[in-house]
């Protein structure tokens, strides 16, 4: 795409991705809160459809990767946990300590599971995340092939949260990560913990899976 051609193009283009997908959360945590008049979610409907029309002028195919992105280097803008462009994410967003990762993130309305506290499917996603990072960060990237979770409490929304990540074992190809949940204010009380194993690929496999979007 020849208008992020240049390093200040590519700047302003994840800028204005961020900037997107901020409304859209915005967009996502006000349509899922709202009591709104049935009039105003009938407008407010139209509205969004004519926004979304000229976005779909121009879009990827299935294996082509985000012009703003930097798959190699890591950089994800539509990741659904990570990414600043995404509607979707919280965004969760991680980082090395130590020899693990921590993460921070408060969910709205839109994770609601039980009332008023997080899906428990949102909180797997989110250490799948982190137990991810964590094997990456430590040389080690790989693919999920186990998640568990285990719920001790619930997760409240509207809450700072703070995942933790670390490896735990390397065996051969298989990387044991093991993570939590806790709020920020209470980093000793776990509410979610869990363990999870990732594969580094075979040269041979990682053609197979990503052949079409690495080229
Ligand atoms: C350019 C992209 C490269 C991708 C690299 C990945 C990560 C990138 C790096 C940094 C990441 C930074 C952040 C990442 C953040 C989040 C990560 C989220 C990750 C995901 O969200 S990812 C999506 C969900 N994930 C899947 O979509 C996997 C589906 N899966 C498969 O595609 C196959 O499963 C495959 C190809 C992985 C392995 O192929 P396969 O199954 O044929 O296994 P294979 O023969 O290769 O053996 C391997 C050894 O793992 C053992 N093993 C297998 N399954 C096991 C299990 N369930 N429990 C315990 N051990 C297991 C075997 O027993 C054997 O162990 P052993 O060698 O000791 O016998």
């Amino acid at each position: 795409m020849s208008e992020i051609e240049n390093g200040h193009g590519l700047k302003r283009r994840r800028e204005a991705i961020t900037g997107l997908g901020d409304a859209l959360r915005l967009l996502i945590e006000q349509a899922t809160a709202t009591e709104a008049p049935t009039e105003e979610l009938l407008r407010a409907a139209e509205l969004i459809r004519r926004a979304a029309a000229p976005l779909g002028e121009r879009v990827r195919g299935r294996f082509e990767t985000a012009a703003a992105d930097d798959l190699l280097g890591g950089v994800r803008l539509y990741n659904p946990v990570t990414g600043a462009g995404s509607a979707f994410a919280p965004p969760l967003e991680i980082h090395r300590d130590g020899d693990g990762a921590v993460g921070t993130c408060t969910l709205g309305r839109a994770f609601e599971g039980p009332p008023s506290f997080a899906h428990g499917g949102v909180s797997a996603m989110l250490l799948d995340q982190m137990l991810g990072y964590a094997a990456g960060a430590a040389g080690h990237p790989g693919m999920t092939v186990r998640l568990d979770t285990g719920y001790r409490r619930p997760v409240p929304l509207y809450t700072p949260l703070r995942l933790t990540a670390r490896v735990a074992g390397i065996d051969g190809r298989r990387v044991t990560v093991t993570g939590t949940i806790t709020t920020a204010a209470e980093p000793g009380d776990v509410l979610v913990e869990a363990t999870g194993v990732f594969v580094a690929l075979r040269a041979e496999q990682a053609r197979r899976l990503f052949g079409p979007v690495l080229g």
